[in-house]
């Protein structure tokens, strides 16, 4: 199954790295699948694949694994999340993910990229899973969860170590030298950042999830995640 401009599905390279693509999904802070968001699959370049099965390893001699939220992102997503920004109105669910900003200016802020560089491929989102701990609690639409600040037992689940914050929020404290995080979460992200770095991602200062890896991009793309085929 090829696709276009050298991408390759993450499952056929490194299979054992955990997938929870929210922007295929109603769990994330539109509410609903994003366009161009066909399948959960990780798309990403082959050269960042490789790097990524390589920081895989090396966690999993301390039973770790890497968990991907995004990787390529259609542009067509990018354009949808612009629309959402400015549909004129915010539910509280909306709000967990950005309690404290409008979500008119998390463009303007940097927290979302009308251009972003998920779509050249050179872009990740991505935590850390502790293999060893319980990470059976599972994500419940029905249920009202507190905001993506809140400490990690009143948060919406996402089977991962604590990094402080939720996934994608976008606040402060998901900078990733944030100062009101605990040791532990602290220790989390250092950890995170220095694997990735080993194989040469830069992280993004604003969001302790987002990372890139210079040089690997280029183009950005547009074609839509479809099912990987076995
Ligand atoms: C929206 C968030 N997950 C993210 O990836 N932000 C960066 C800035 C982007 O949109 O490229
Ligand atoms: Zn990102």
């Amino acid at each position: 199954q090829s696709l276009p401009g050298g991408f390759v599905y993450l499952h056929d390279i490194e299979p054992s790295i955990i997938q929870d693509i929210r922007y295929a999904t109603s769990n994330n802070f539109v509410g609903r699948p994003l366009a161009g968001y066909g399948a959960g699959e990780c798309v990403v370049k082959r050269e960042v694949g490789l790097r990524l099965k390589a920081v895989q390893q090396e966690q999993a001699a301390q039973n770790l694994s890497l968990k991907m939220f995004d990787c390529y992102r259609p542009a067509r997503a990018s354009l949808d999340m612009v629309r959402w920004s400015q549909n004129g109105h915010e539910t509280a669910a909306e709000r967990r993910y950005n309690p404290k900003i409008p979500k008119t200016e998390l463009f303007r802020l940097g927290y979302i990229a009308s251009r972003s560089q998920h779509s050249t491929g050179a872009a990740l989102d991505l935590t850390l899973v502790d293999l060893n701990a319980d990470n059976s609690g599972k994500y419940d639409p029905s249920k009202t969860y507190a905001d993506c600040t809140a400490p990690v037992e009143a948060r919406l689940p996402e089977g991962s170590v604590d990094m402080g914050t939720g996934y994608d929020c976008t606040d402060v404290k998901g900078h990733t030298a944030a100062p009101t995080i605990s040791p532990d979460q602290r220790a989390w992200r250092k950890r995170l950042v220095a694997a990735m770095a080993r194989q040469g991602f830069v992280n993004y200062a604003k969001e302790w999830w987002h990372f890139s890896l210079p040089g690997a991009g280029g183009a950005a793309y547009d074609f839509p995640i479809q099912p990987r085929r076995n």
